[in-house]
């Protein structure tokens, strides 16, 4: 898509006209881009919330750092419902509490320090105000477009490592997750609920990956194991520049569902929290998946619902996403 010559020489004025604007975390800077040809834009949308610099860092990175968006008081509220449910003091229909696989067949390890990651709390009012969060929205629209479907919901809790190094979350592309395309149509928010770095395991990521293809994933070959459904990618290059993503309590990363990411082992005594959605254009398409790389997630993920629901099922992976899929802006039009 290539912009037109109005929409070129605003990008170069704005960019005049803010030179010293200093985006965290860009490596992309727009002084290395030539004017004189047109620019294309692939993964971002026109809208006037990011600066060309903004826009061009996620052209070229697939994400970015959007420093203190959501207030401290939102985030304590989410961590005081997070209590609210680790204490069993409510109950939310589908919501998955899921305990560390070191963990799991601990009879002593109770409550909050049991859950590694809370999954698909829509049904949670209070934790799903995160979701429609207008400052969040706004910025998720670049990508989107106007029609958003909150698709899947996390709070992760990442536990002090037991020594079994199971707090690591390989590297992987989320898009094995989602049987909806187009990818670029498809974006995650994921903030920080504490100041996040290298030492409680704080988000990895290798920069332009997004403009690669979805690969194979499968469980690394873990000695201490590994978590339900933690695949990873064993082909990536090992030579690409990896970015540890610190954060302030607040901050918040968006990022392309192709961008390989993962995040380390949690070094520290504390419960490392985060909370997240992966929000698609509403206009997206289902995709069969058979046959593909995304075969063994989807058989997977239909087992588990035979589990839950009974062998008698005939949920799709599919039909899981669309469960899971709600509304936060504009017209529910296909997803
Ligand atoms: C559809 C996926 C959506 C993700 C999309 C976005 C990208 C996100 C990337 C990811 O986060 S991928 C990881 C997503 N993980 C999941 O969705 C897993 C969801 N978790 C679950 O379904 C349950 O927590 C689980 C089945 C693992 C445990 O269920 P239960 O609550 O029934 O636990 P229970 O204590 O009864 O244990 C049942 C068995 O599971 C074992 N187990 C428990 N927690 C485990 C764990 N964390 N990992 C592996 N196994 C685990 C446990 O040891 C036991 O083994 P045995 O049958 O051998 O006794
Ligand atoms: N040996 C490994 N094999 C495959 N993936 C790994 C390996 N070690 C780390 N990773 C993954 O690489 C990413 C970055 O990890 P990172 O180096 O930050 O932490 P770590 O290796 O777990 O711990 P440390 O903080 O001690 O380095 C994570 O996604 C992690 O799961
Ligand atoms: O460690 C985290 O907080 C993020 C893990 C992740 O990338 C995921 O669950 O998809
Ligand atoms: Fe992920
Ligand atoms: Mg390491």
């Amino acid at each position: 898509m290539a912009l037109r010559e109005a929409e070129r020489l605003k990008v170069v004025l704005n960019h005049l006209d803010h030179p010293s604007v200093n985006i965290h975390t860009s490596f992309t800077s727009a002084e290395n881009v030539s004017y004189h040809h047109p620019v294309a834009f692939k993964y971002t949308l026109d809208t006037d919330v990011l600066s060309p610099e903004q826009r061009l860092a996620y052209e070229e990175n697939g994400f970015i750092l959007i420093k203190n968006l959501v207030s401290e008081e939102d985030i304590d509220r989410f961590r005081n419902e997070f209590e609210r449910i680790c204490t069993r003091d409510v109950k939310i229909p589908g919501l998955v509490i899921m305990r560390d696989v070191s963990i799991a067949k601990s009879e002593f390890v109770q409550g909050e320090k049991a859950v590694t990651k809370l999954q698909d709390f829509q049904e949670d009012p209070e934790l799903f105000r995160y979701c429609s969060l207008p400052q969040i929205l706004k910025y998720v629209e670049c990508f989107t477009g106007p029609n958003i479907m909150a698709m899947h919901t996390m709070l992760i809790n990442k536990p002090p490592d037991t020594g079994k190094k199971t707090s690591r979350h390989p590297l992987h592309q989320d898009l094995h997750y989602f049987p909806f395309r187009p990818a670029d149509r498809i974006v995650c928010a994921w903030t920080a609920m504490e100041k996040i770095n290298q030492q409680n395991g704080c988000l990895v990521v290798l920069p332009g990956t997004h403009k690669g293809t979805l690969k194979e994933h499968v469980y690394p070959e873990w000695e201490g194991g590994v978590n339900k459904m933690y695949h990873g990618i064993t082909d990536y290059n090992p030579n690409h520049p990896r970015v540890h993503l610190e954060m302030e309590k607040g901050d918040t990363v968006l990022f392309h569902p192709l961008l390989i990411h993962g995040s380390g082992m949690n070094h520290t005594e504390g419960f490392r929290k985060a909370i997240s959605c992966h929000y698609a254009s509403a206009d997206c398409q289902y995709i069969d998946v058979k046959g593909s790389t995304q075969e063994n997630i989807s058989k997977e993920v239909e087992e588990l619902a035979r589990k839950r629901l009974g062998s008698e099922t005939t949920l799709t992976f599919q039909d899981t996403w669309v469960f899971r899929g709600r509304l936060v802006q504009g017209d529910r039009t296909s997803l």
